[in-house]
């Protein structure tokens, strides 16, 4: 993975490397995507996005983070397909999105509500926080958004004493699915979804 680089920082973020490997993967971005993503703060996800996705459309809600995002864009050569917009999701959310990271929880479940009218094929959401991480695995799944919960922890090694310990970060837990195409029928199909075929939080083969 190319090398992202931060020269500009923020009290919250950035989204850590390994965390954004992760991220990627499941966000499956191709040229042809459009990407948003709520909450750019460091622009850490949005320079990655924006070398991968067609188009980027990046909210913030805090005005000197969108300028720390700007800066950051810049410092990577990244900003040319990238619209940074000072607003607060669902407020400046596009319509035409292929892929939606929620980076940011603050009014998380008129976001997905968005996500569903406007039928965004991939929804992944991070969350670092226990309650919030439960309550949003819940909103997923009353829209019909979820297929998978993933947690994980990052720790990284150092030497002490001539053998090798561990720092270790902060569990990430990472909400993964989107909105399913509606039917003809009235049903549900999957026909031009990229999201990977992948087993079901209910257990089931998805
Ligand atoms: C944990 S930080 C995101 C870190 C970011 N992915 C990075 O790598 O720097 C969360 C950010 O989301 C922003 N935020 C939270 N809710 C938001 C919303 N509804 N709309 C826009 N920004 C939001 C916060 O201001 C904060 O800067």
């Amino acid at each position: 993975m190319a090398h992202v680089s931060l020269p500009h920082d923020a009290k919250a973020g950035p989204t850590k490397p390994e965390v954004r490997a992760v991220l990627l993967s499941k966000l499956d971005l191709e040229p042809t995507d459009h990407f948003a993503e709520v909450g750019s703060c460091t622009g850490a996800v949005t320079v990655e996005a924006a070398r991968r996705a067609g188009r980027v459309t990046a909210l913030e809600r805090k005005p000197e983070r969108v300028e720390t995002s700007r800066k950051n864009l810049a410092a990577n050569d990244a900003a040319d397909n990238v619209e940074l917009r000072e607003s607060e999701a669902p407020e400046g959310l596009p319509t035409d999105a292929d892929a939606l990271f929620l980076g940011g929880s603050r009014n998380y479940e008129a976001v997905l509500d968005h996500a569903v009218e406007h039928r965004v094929d991939r929804v992944v959401m991070n969350v670092s926080r226990l309650e919030v991480a439960g309550a949003a695995t819940e909103a997923f799944r009353e829209r019909g958004l979820l297929d998978e919960v993933v947690q994980f922890q990052v720790s990284h090694g150092y030497e002490l004493a001539g053998a090798t310990s561990f720092d270790s970060e902060n569990p990430v837990y990472m909400l993964v699915g989107g909105a399913k195409e509606a039917a003809a029928d009235g049903g549900e199909r999957r026909t031009d979804s990229r999201r990977s075929p992948s087993r079901g939080v209910d257990g089931g083969q998805r």
